[in-house]
């Protein structure tokens, strides 16, 4: 019988506090009081935001289940040598941004920080660690960081080291409903003796709350690349129904009910069918990208063309939407003021990272509109620097003001434009709303949350993706397609 090399794991630690990081982390802590969690970050001002009463990020259900572990058996620190010297298991969780420099530039992911954390954990690590990829990664990633591992085993006889595989699934806004009850959980990892046992480690974690059969373990490149089609799959759909709603608008059907209709089928399914301004996110546009360098990598051109034809849908969605707008603004937006409902990637989450919203105004303020935002849940600043990031600082100043409120961001406004699907919106008074705004006065919805009948009966003229104009109601050509 072959020595048990891992021990049953009782100390978990998580190096990066991010979107991921810290609800996963806050999850393992609240369904497994017997094992203690330490999440640690290279930003000093994150641990203390996560250690204080404001966390860093907003999910809904995060702060209940953060107050009641933390100091109990969830921890946050910036100590990354202590904690990785006293873990048993370590999840690597740190960012992989598309790389922005150099060979790859706009298409394969920077895994300079997945790097950096294992030549961290091979500094400092004593005994045996099971090394777990949390982050997204390209196929065969985990091979580099065991090659960086084995390196310092070969100095010291006591170290030992197992890297597994183990994507998140989590979808920012639900996180913790996602990791409560997760579709499943996948582990990829060696067949070898030790490779087996850090897996069954790993499972025996997971087992504390979600059900066996929704652990599923496979081999690490499976598992890595499991993660990259799952997201490019999900994209695909929003591509796919997007493309369509162009030809709704065309031809007078109606985007959700050829949604319906089609989901209506079990083999096609009803979830991920919701036409939009296009997908936004730290994730999707990264990961098919770096799907795409890597089938490009692998000499699979019609393979990296194929998903290539998921982004550019994007983008062009993204393109028509700014179109429509200007055109059905007679064809100029100059120092109009435009007000945008929502900033944020989708709604529930302050985070913005690649959010359609971001794209559609600055094809606007290329236009010289004048752009009044609203969002609940995004901060100023950070509204700011994104737009500043793809126009200019000068051109921000000039162009957009923030508002703290919906009727003020309308007010005076030529048109309104729905950029993220809060829920609050679909409530407003929208005939305080229009009788403030100037006249005549145009709503479009990037998001269909709207009741456009009931907008038109107020007397605004209106836009919804995938929805034909209607000529009895408004004044919508197909000027701009
Ligand atoms: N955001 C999401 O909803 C999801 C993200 N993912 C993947 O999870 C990974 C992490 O994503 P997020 O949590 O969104 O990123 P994030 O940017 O929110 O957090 C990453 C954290 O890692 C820290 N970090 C970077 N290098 C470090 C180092 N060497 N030592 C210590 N800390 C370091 C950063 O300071 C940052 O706080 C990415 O690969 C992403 O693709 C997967 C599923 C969902
Ligand atoms: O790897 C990741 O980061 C994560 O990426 C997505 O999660 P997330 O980006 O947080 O949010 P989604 O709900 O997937 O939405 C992504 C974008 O697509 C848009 N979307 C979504 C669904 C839809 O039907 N239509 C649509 O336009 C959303 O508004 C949003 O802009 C996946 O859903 C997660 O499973 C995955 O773990």
């Amino acid at each position: 019988m072959t020595d048990q090399v891992f021990g049953k794991v009782s100390k978990v630690v998580c190096v990066g506090a991010g979107y991921v990081g810290g609800p996963t982390c806050a999850m393992i802590a609240h369904k497994c009081p017997h094992v203690t969690v330490t999440v640690v970050d290279m930003n000093k001002d994150k641990i203390a935001e996560w250690n204080s009463d404001k966390l860093p990020i907003y999910e809904p259900g995060l702060d209940e289940i953060v107050f009641a572990a933390r100091g109990r058996n969830l921890f946050f620190s910036s100590d990354i040598p202590k904690a990785i010297a006293e873990a048993d298991l370590i999840f690597i969780s740190v960012n992989t941004p598309t790389k922005m420099y150099g060979r790859g530039k706009g298409m394969a992911p920077d895994l300079k920080y997945v790097e950096s954390v294992s030549r961290t954990i091979a500094q400092y690590a004593v005994g045996p660690k099971i090394v777990v990829e949390k982050s997204t990664v390209p196929v065969k990633a985990a091979e580099s960081i065991g090659c960086i591992l084995r390196e310092a085993q070969k100095n010291n006889a006591n170290l030992k080291f197992q890297v597994l595989s183990n994507p998140e699934f989590l979808a920012e806004g639900t996180a913790m409903k996602d990791l409560a009850n997760p579709d499943r959980v996948l582990i990829g990892g060696e067949s070898s003796t030790e490779g087996l046992q850090a897996v069954a480690e790993l499972v025996r974690i997971y087992e504390n709350w979600v059900p066996r059969e929704r652990i599923i373990t496979t081999n690490t490149w499976s598992s890595e690349l499991s993660k990259l089609v799952a997201n490019a799959f999900l994209a695909q759909r929003i591509s796919s129904i997007n493309s369509i709603s162009a030809v709704c608008e065309a031809t007078g059907a109606e985007i959700s009910e050829v949604a319906h209709a089609v989901g209506f089928d079990t083999r096609i399914g009803n979830k991920f069918l919701k036409a939009s301004v296009g997908f936004g996110g730290s994730c999707f546009q990264k990961d098919v990208l770096s799907l795409v360098y890597l089938c490009e990598s692998l000499n699979l051109p019609q393979v990296a063309e194929y998903w290539q034809g998921v982004i550019n849908v994007n983008n062009w969605q993204r393109r028509r939407f700014a179109d429509k707008i200007i055109a059905e603004l007679f064809n100029t937006v100059t120092d109009k003021k435009i007000a945008i409902f929502g900033f944020a990637f989708k709604k529930n989450t302050g985070d913005t990272r690649e959010s359609s919203a971001i794209h559609v105004m600055k094809h606007l303020m290329e236009e010289h509109a004048k752009l009044s935002v609203y969002d609940p849940k995004v901060q100023k600043s950070q509204m700011i620097n994104d737009l500043a990031a793809v126009t200019s600082a000068d051109d921000v100043t000039r162009l957009v003001t923030v508002e703290t409120d919906p009727y003020a961001a309308a007010r005076g406004a030529h048109a309104i434009v729905v950029l993220t699907e809060w829920d609050e919106f679909v409530d407003l008074d929208y005939n305080k709303i229009h009788d403030n705004m100037q006249h005549p006065a145009a709503i479009f919805d990037g998001r269909l949350i709207l009741d456009q009948k009931a907008l038109r009966e107020i007397g605004f003229r209106t836009f919804a993706i995938g929805t034909a104009p209607d000529q009895a109601y408004n004044l919508f050509g197909t000027a701009g397609y």
